[in-house]
């Protein structure tokens, strides 16, 4: 068996309305050991302060959702956690350890991963051989140049993994011929790929068919408890449908964190990102990616 199985992990069934009046964030925030950790975390480029005095705890196994406008800082705070651009001032700590000067491999070892808004896959692979390649990546025998036994362990969690995202039947189609939502869905298989603790996903539903994100949805909602991720998305039905706890930002600042209920019905989030007319009423079959 491959080592992570995720398709007979529990599924969390983490919907907004299980959600309603019981967990406030606090009381999340106080049970489990932190997966992350930011500690005045700011990130400057030139005299342009994109990141400033950020303090933000995530659980292990906690989904967060990141939500702020166009340049609100919610990549950069990406970068800054990932190590792809290290802060300018703050600590960053994984799991409990810090990490603020460690390299992004080195994050990767810890149980980091994260999706790109622009698309790595290799496109002149299967998508079998895309999600081989990164638990082979991972794995022990990343510098073998054997062809993979049929009880190869990561070609196991290969096609493990390949049903997680719901790509049995393309396993073998070249990922150039894919639809850009099944591209997507390939991209979570990868960052799967391993042993993944926390996942940082860039805007999953962007360019999605509504079917397809409803698919994105199921998928993300049927992760393992273990795995914990902060999402950032414009689309509010997927980001509050797939979140227990959201970070809103605003020009390089975290403005307001709370459950999705508390988020939406706030009347200075309404008034910033959701529009003034805005009721919570409305974000059914409502979009903003
Ligand atoms: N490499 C960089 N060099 C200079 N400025 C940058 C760089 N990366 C980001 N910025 C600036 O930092 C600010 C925050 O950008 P960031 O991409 O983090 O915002 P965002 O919230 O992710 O926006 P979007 O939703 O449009 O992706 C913006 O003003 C952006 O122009």
């Amino acid at each position: 068996m491959a080592q992570i199985d995720i398709t007979h992990s529990p599924k969390r069934g983490r919907n907004r309305e299980q959600n309603r009046g019981t967990d406030a964030l606090s009381r999340l925030q106080e049970t489990g050991r932190f997966a992350l950790e930011l500690e005045a975390v700011s990130r400057h480029f030139g005299a342009l302060v994109a990141l400033a005095d950020i303090n933000l705890a995530v659980r292990a196994g906690e989904r967060r959702a990141v939500l702020g406008s166009n340049g609100a800082g919610k990549t950069t705070l990406f970068n800054a956690i990932t190590g792809d651009f290290p802060p300018t001032t703050g600590r960053v700590r994984l799991f409990g350890e810090d990490v603020t000067t460690l390299p992004a491999y080195e994050r990767i070892r810890r149980g980091l991963r994260r999706t790109y808004q622009i698309s790595l896959l290799f496109n002149g692979l299967s998508v079998i051989d895309n999600i081989f390649l990164a638990c082979r990546g991972v794995g022990r025998g990343r510098f073998s140049l054997l062809r993979p036994k049929k009880d190869d362990g990561a070609m196991e969690m290969a096609e493990t993994l390949l049903h997680a995202v719901h790509l049995d039947d393309r396993r073998d189609t070249m990922v150039a011929e894919l639809s850009y939502g099944q591209q997507r869905q390939l991209e979570i298989a990868l960052a799967l790929s391993g042993a993944p603790r926390l996942i940082l996903f860039d805007e999953p539903a962007a360019g999605l068919s509504p079917t397809e994100r409803t698919e994105l949805v199921e998928i993300l909602q049927a992760l393992p408890e273990h795995i914990g991720f902060i999402i950032i998305e414009h689309d509010m039905d997927v980001a509050l449908r797939v979140a227990e706890s959201v970070t809103m930002m605003h020009n390089g600042r975290i403005f307001k964190e709370g459950t999705p209920e508390e988020i939406e019905n706030d009347p200075e989030v309404q008034q910033l990102y959701l529009g003034q007319d805005y009721t919570a009423q409305d974000r059914t079959g409502g979009s903003r990616g």
